[in-house]
């Protein structure tokens, strides 16, 4: 098992949020133990004081048990089972093992940002309550004494124990807010593409080719260079969902959309537009190009089988209007309205064909 496994652990059949947050609270967990572990080696080998640093081998498994409750998809017992363990830890360093000299209760600070980014949104009550609670302790600690320290600490260890505290504090919040910008901004590019994709065929999606559709006729426009936008609506697709059913309608789209794909250029954008319906936008290209594009196109998905059974197939046509960015069209909507007239002449014309349309004004 390597380390990403162990981040990963308890992440499955949970949402992407709680997935994210769960891996959070392994990566902390997983840094608590070793900063523990630190300690613990540092009380045995250099404070000389095996029975305080064996104590603390102790608070060390009971951070371990953390990962094992998340592994075990207890996330919210995991967590509480966290942020006490690191409560109590706290308050037995500060007040048994050494002095508020320490600075140890100053771990409390992390308790308050820990609660509010690892909980779920729904779990006020668990993040209110533990922070209150950590503000209780850090006072608590702040305003006692302990008359009888299990490690007497000179004023000098007791600033270095004090400083290391706050490095630690310093490095877990900087981690953790590390963490999170990295998983919003890996949301946020989730969503965007979400937004942005048909899920189906993994195309643009109508929003998304008007917006990006727009930009580039727009750059076509500006620099006097052509712009056409072909039409594609596959025939009698209303017949294939009736008699084979949804799916073998699905593998359909899915099955022309590679086609497509395939003699698409890398500067053309592919988008589906309606349920059996594709545009395609290619910069750079005048008429008679796409009209050539197309017809291969047109003959590649007629010959394209979908497998029905073992023995039998099925195939589908697509028909095709196409039209070129004229002075008198150069809005998007204009584009497609006269490629969608084309597309009507070819449907008539008994589909499986590609018409383009000419503009009687060029
Ligand atoms: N399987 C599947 N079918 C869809 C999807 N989106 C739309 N459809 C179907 O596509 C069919 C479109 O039918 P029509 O608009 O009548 O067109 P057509 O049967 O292709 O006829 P022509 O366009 O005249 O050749 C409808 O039955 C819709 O239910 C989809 O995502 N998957």
């Amino acid at each position: 098992m390597n380390l990403k496994s162990i981040i990963n652990l308890g992440t499955n059949q949970q949402s992407f949020s709680s997935a994210n947050r769960i891996r959070t609270m392994n990566i902390i967990g997983l840094i608590t133990v070793a900063i523990s572990f630190l300690y613990s080696l540092n009380y045995i080998l250099f404070l000389d004081n095996p029975s305080v640093g064996f104590i603390n081998l102790g608070f060390t498994f009971a951070y371990f048990v953390t990962n094992v409750l998340t592994a075990k998809q207890q996330p919210k017992i995991a967590k509480i089972w966290f942020f006490s363990v690191l409560m109590l830890h706290l308050l037995v360093c500060t007040n048994v093992y050494v002095t508020n000299a320490s600075g140890f209760h100053l771990y409390y600070f992390l308790v308050p940002t820990g609660a509010f980014l690892l909980f779920e949104l729904r779990e006020r009550l668990e993040q209110v309550t533990l922070s209150a609670l950590a503000m209780v302790l850090f006072f608590y600690c702040e305003n006692t004494v302990n008359e009888a320290p299990l490690i007497e600490l000179s004023a000098q260890v007791n600033h270095m124990l004090y400083q290391s505290v706050v490095f630690f504090t310093m490095l877990e919040v900087i981690v953790v807010l590390y963490i999170f910008a990295k998983q919003i901004d890996k949301n946020e590019k989730q969503l965007t593409l979400q937004a942005s994709t048909d899920s189906l065929t993994r195309l643009a999606n109508r929003h998304s080719f008007f917006t990006e559709g727009k930009s580039l006729l727009d750059k076509a426009v500006a620099h006097q260079l052509p712009f056409t936008l072909v039409l594609i609506d596959l025939d009698l697709f209303k017949t294939i969902n009736d008699k084979h059913g949804h799916l073998v309608g699905d593998k359909c789209l899915i099955e022309v959309t590679k086609t497509i794909k395939a003699l698409c250029r890398e500067q053309d954008l592919c988008a589906r537009i309606g349920g059996e319906e594709f545009v395609i936008a290619t910069p750079n290209t005048h008429l008679h190009d796409a009209n050539k594009v197309a017809e291969r196109m047109r003959e590649h998905i007629a010959e394209c089988k979908i497998p029905l059974t073992d023995s039998q197939n099925l195939q589908c046509t697509a028909s095709f209007g196409i039209a070129e960015k004229t002075a008198s069209a150069k809005e998007l909507k204009d584009l497609l309205m006269r490629a969608d007239k084309a597309l009507y002449m070819a449907k008539e014309n008994g589909r499986n064909c590609v018409k383009p349309y000419y503009d009687k004004a060029a």
